[in-house]
């Protein structure tokens, strides 16, 4: 991951709020440039924090490193950044063309380009039809997308978007998806904030996990979820219960028939499991690898964290 040239390269940024709460704990992390990069992590784990820095909203008690080649809290660098925070509520009585055009006016684009960027976004995010009706009337779907516009009006080479999926619709999501892989092909890196794994996963190239304030896992997707999780073995024939016994004695196995689950990502603990059910007549019909999805790894790293942490 090193060797990719990196949008932002964060180096032990830690966040104490005046409470006494330690939002970050020192985490370092790195996302590439002109890629989809999502980060994760439970509530509370500190990813509103790490944006709120990267984005300057609030200041780190420490913090080093760049993003876009520029010292992280440099406001100058936002001129390039765009961001689509969450929940975010634009006034019902303006029409998607305006916020749009208000957003405009806010990054100092000229009136007359603002008019070509305008017609660019709306087409890009698919509302020019609905572009002169008001955001009252708009599905929660629409809203993102006038929202991501807004976000993208100058032009920027990356992009924070906090929660962009949050209820909306199947379609919609699958509406978005496809807008941010655009926004990937044109160059741009994209961030995002999500809790939404299923969703992520169809979309990002690398990921990093957080808990607690501390960086717990960080990768490309497919390397990350490209672990074994389990072997599953279908077969036909019988398993009576001195069988059963002697299976668990081999592994961690789960019957629910006619399928057989081994948690292990160690074929050589299969091995003496399928010459046992050999031995028994049982007939095996098929063995298949099972890789851990987005949401298994984010589950074992949380959980695991969390009976670690009541030891
Ligand atoms: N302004 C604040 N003052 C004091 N503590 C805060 C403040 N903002 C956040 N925290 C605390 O810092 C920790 C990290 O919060 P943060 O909002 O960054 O987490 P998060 O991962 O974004 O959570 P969520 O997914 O729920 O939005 C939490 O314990 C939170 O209560």
């Amino acid at each position: 991951m090193s060797a990719r040239p990196t949008a932002i390269d964060v180096i032990e940024v830690r966040k104490k709020y005046r409470g006494g709460v330690e939002a970050l704990k020192g985490l370092s992390l790195q996302v590439p440039r002109g890629e989809i990069f999502g980060l994760l992590g439970p509530n509370g784990a500190g990813k509103s924090t790490l944006l709120k820095i990267l984005l300057t909203i609030i200041k780190p008690s420490h913090c080093r490193g760049v993003m876009l080649g520029h010292p992280i809290g440099d406001k100058q660098t936002l001129a390039k950044v765009g961001y689509l925070p969450e929940h975010v509520r634009f006034p019902d009585y303006l029409t998607g063309r305006q916020v749009i055009r208000y957003s405009a006016g806010l990054s100092g684009i000229c009136q007359k380009f603002c008019k070509k960027r305008e017609e660019e976004l709306l087409g890009f995010v698919g509302m020019m039809e609905w572009a002169d009706k008001k955001m009252k009337s708009y599905s929660k779907g629409m809203k993102q997308r006038i929202g991501l516009a807004q976000a993208l009006v100058n032009d920027p080479e990356l992009i924070f978007l906090d929660e962009p999926t949050d209820g909306v619709d199947p379609q919609g999501r699958k509406e978005m998806r496809g807008v941010l892989q655009t926004l990937r092909d044109q160059g741009r890196t994209v961030f995002v904030n999500s809790h939404l794994l299923g969703e992520l996963e169809m979309v990002c190239d690398s990921v990093a996990i957080l808990n607690h304030g501390e960086l717990v896992k960080q990768g490309r997707l497919a390397e990350l979820t490209s672990e074994v999780a389990s072997y599953q073995v279908s077969y036909h024939g019988h398993l009576g219960a001195e069988l059963r016994a002697r299976l668990s004695e081999l592994g961690e196995v789960h019957v629910s028939e006619p399928l057989l689950e081994v948690a292990t990502d160690n074929s050589e603990i299969i091995q003496p499991i399928i010459d046992l059910l050999r031995s028994h007549q049982v007939v095996i019909d098929e063995v298949k690898k099972s890789k851990q999805s987005l949401e298994d790894l984010f589950l074992s790293i949380v959980d695991g964290a969390q009976q670690g942490g009541r030891k």
